[in-house]
């Protein structure tokens, strides 16, 4: 452990959609992470931080009172608490919408809400959106599977968390409205706090597993009639490195490109001649 500064508390949620991609990512910049479901706190004394495994919905909690230095909750659970926390990173995982539905063929409007009754377990999130509109609406604050609260009388609306949308489908609603919001996974800190020892390190090896995950390497050759043209094609991070060949007239060339785009671009680059084009994944990165 870096003996000269104080341990950097992070919360980590303990369980459901966010808690093994959180965990995931963690390992991947190189952190320890516990073994057991069970285990609520655990020290990575080599790296300088403590490991707290909270529920999702507290962790904003936790971070905006300042027990805890920062934390990994989704988007829409930090706004929902009105935690005084603050989004530092997105971290790329935990997508979701978060929206209005109503059984199919209801034809239900955000307008129409008024007077209604609409159940959530988001309340902060869905209040402030409609008071915004000057909607009133009865909220029924529910813990989860929102989405029986209409056929089970309580509710004529929900607003929940939306991925694949089958949750909803299999209870017969639709969506309706403009998304309330999009989320995803975010480290968060407290608002207006001193910067917390470690926390730029930590920072570094997420930003890192991110660009790692986005990014592969890609190696090829290509004759000297035809660098610029491949050169445009993967112009790299920054630039992309160009080496003499031992066979005259070519160049070995190396740069960074997005993972999703690795297929088409080595389909353009053979069309301009280049060869021998590999991509490799890349394990780990300071950029
Ligand atoms: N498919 C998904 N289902 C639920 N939440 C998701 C999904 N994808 C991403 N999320 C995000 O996960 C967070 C909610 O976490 P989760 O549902 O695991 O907590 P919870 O509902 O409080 O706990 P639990 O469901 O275990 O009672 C939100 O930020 C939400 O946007
Ligand atoms: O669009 P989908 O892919 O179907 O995913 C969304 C569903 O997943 C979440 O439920 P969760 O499993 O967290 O249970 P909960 O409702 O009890 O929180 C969320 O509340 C929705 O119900
Ligand atoms: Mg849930």
């Amino acid at each position: 452990m870096k003996a000269d500064r104080p341990v950097l508390r992070i919360a980590v949620p303990n369980k459901g959609a966010l808690s093994e991609p959180a965990a995931a990512m963690l390992r991947e910049a190189g952190y320890a992470q516990r073994t057991d479901s069970k285990e609520l706190v655990r020290l990575d004394e080599a790296n300088g931080v403590e490991f707290f495994y909270l529920r999702p919905r507290d962790i904003a909690v936790y971070v905006g009172e300042g027990t805890l230095d920062v934390g990994i909750t989704g988007r829409d659970l930090l706004l929902d608490s009105g935690a005084a926390a603050t989004e530092q990173l997105s971290l790329g995982f935990g997508a979701s919408r978060f929206r209005f539905a109503a059984p199919v063929g209801s034809a239900l409007t955000e307008q129409k809400l008024d007077g209604l009754r609409v159940a959530t377990s988001f309340p902060g999130l869905v209040q402030k959106h409609l008071a915004d509109r000057g909607i009133q609406a009865r909220l029924i604050k529910l813990d989860g599977a929102v989405e029986s609260a209409i056929r089970l009388g309580v509710a004529d609306a929900i607003a929940d968390v939306v991925e694949t949308g089958t949750t909803l489908r299999q209870a017969g609603l639709e969506l309706f409205g403009d998304p309330i919001m999009t989320s995803e996974a975010v480290l968060i800190r407290r608002e207006g706090s001193e910067e917390p020892a470690g926390l730029e390190q930590l920072l570094r090896r997420l930003s890192g597993v991110l660009v790692a995950r986005d990014y592969v390497m890609m190696d090829y050759d290509v004759h000297a009639d035809a660098l610029d043209a491949a050169c445009a094609i993967t112009p790299g991070y920054e630039a992309p490195t160009v080496s003499a060949l031992a066979q005259p007239g070519w160049h070995a060339v190396r740069a960074m490109v997005r993972r999703r785009e690795a297929q088409q671009l080595m389909d353009d680059l053979w069309e301009v001649g280049a060869r021998a084009i590999l991509v490799t994944d890349i394990a780990a990165c300071r950029l």
